[in-house]
């Protein structure tokens, strides 16, 4: 069993999503009607995502297969009447949309809040064009500004205590931990029957997050990182007052006006 000081809670993100921040213009813009096969990510954002494009219509949703990356989103396209289909029956995707814990400028992003990210990094990759959702919370400059609790990283059960030595001593992450479950003793396992650890990293790894990505990757043991470096076209983030921010992959930002987006 791990130490005390290797283990922390399982701590449930908060739903921050209100009436006015849903991400209705990544799926007006992104969603289009030539699109048949879509990802649907995990996260808090993610059922208004399924909520608008319901709202497309089910004329041209019914040729359409919709492509989970866990339990969540699986949930909600049965519940809203929509295909199902999985990413080893279409390895090639037109568009995923999904939450973030937090988004660079640079658009790499920290994910796994949630401990969704390895299917949610196999259907980005398979995506023609990954679009990120958040709240206005999780745009910052550099990871690791809001969301502290660290890398959260899929490991297999058995390599768990060797692959968190590593993460202490070789890649100086000495505040690692192995994720705890809150309704249930011991740890989170994910949906793939894995473990998850979460480490913090100064700073310095997260200018350029590429770098500690492939390291971490290259620990043996280790199944996925939540570093997403460079994968999303666009990051869109809903703000307080209803407006909404997009960070585009070539540097752009464009803010999109409450009353423009008061209808969505
Ligand atoms: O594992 C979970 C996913 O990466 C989520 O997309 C991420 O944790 C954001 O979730 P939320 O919108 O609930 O903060």
């Amino acid at each position: 069993m791990p130490l005390p000081s290797q283990v922390h809670a399982d701590v449930p993100t908060t739903p921050v999503i209100t009436q006015k921040i849903k991400p209705v213009a990544a799926v007006d813009n992104h969603v289009l009607p030539e699109h048949r096969v879509i990802g649907i990510g995990s996260g808090s954002t993610v059922p208004y995502v399924v909520e608008r494009i319901v709202q497309q219509g089910a004329e041209v949703n019914k040729g359409r297969v919709f492509i989970p990356t866990g339990f969540q989103s699986k949930q909600l396209i049965v519940d809203a009447g929509l295909n199902l289909g999985d990413v080893d029956q279409y390895p090639t995707i037109d568009v995923t949309l999904d939450g973030a814990d937090e988004v660079d400028h640079q658009l790499n992003c920290v994910k796994g809040g949630g401990a969704c990210h390895l299917r949610e990094k196999v259907l980005a990759e398979a995506a023609r064009t990954f679009v990120l959702v958040a709240d206005y919370r999780k745009n910052v400059q550099y990871l690791g500004t809001n969301f502290a609790q660290g890398v959260p990283i899929e490991v297999v059960p058995f390599a768990y205590a060797k692959v968190l030595q590593n993460l202490h001593h070789i890649l100086g992450s000495p505040k690692a931990t192995l994720r705890m479950a809150i309704k249930k003793a011991g740890p989170v396992v994910t949906d793939n029957g894995n473990f998850i650890i979460d480490a913090p990293f100064e700073r310095e790894h997260m200018i350029d997050p590429y770098v500690i990505m492939a390291q971490i990757k290259m620990l043996t043991g280790v199944v996925e990182v939540g570093l997403f470096c460079k994968m999303a076209k666009a990051a869109y983030f809903g703000n307080q007052d209803g407006s909404v921010t997009i960070r585009w992959k070539d540097g752009k930002v464009q803010e999109i006006a409450a009353k423009n987006t008061a209808a969505v």
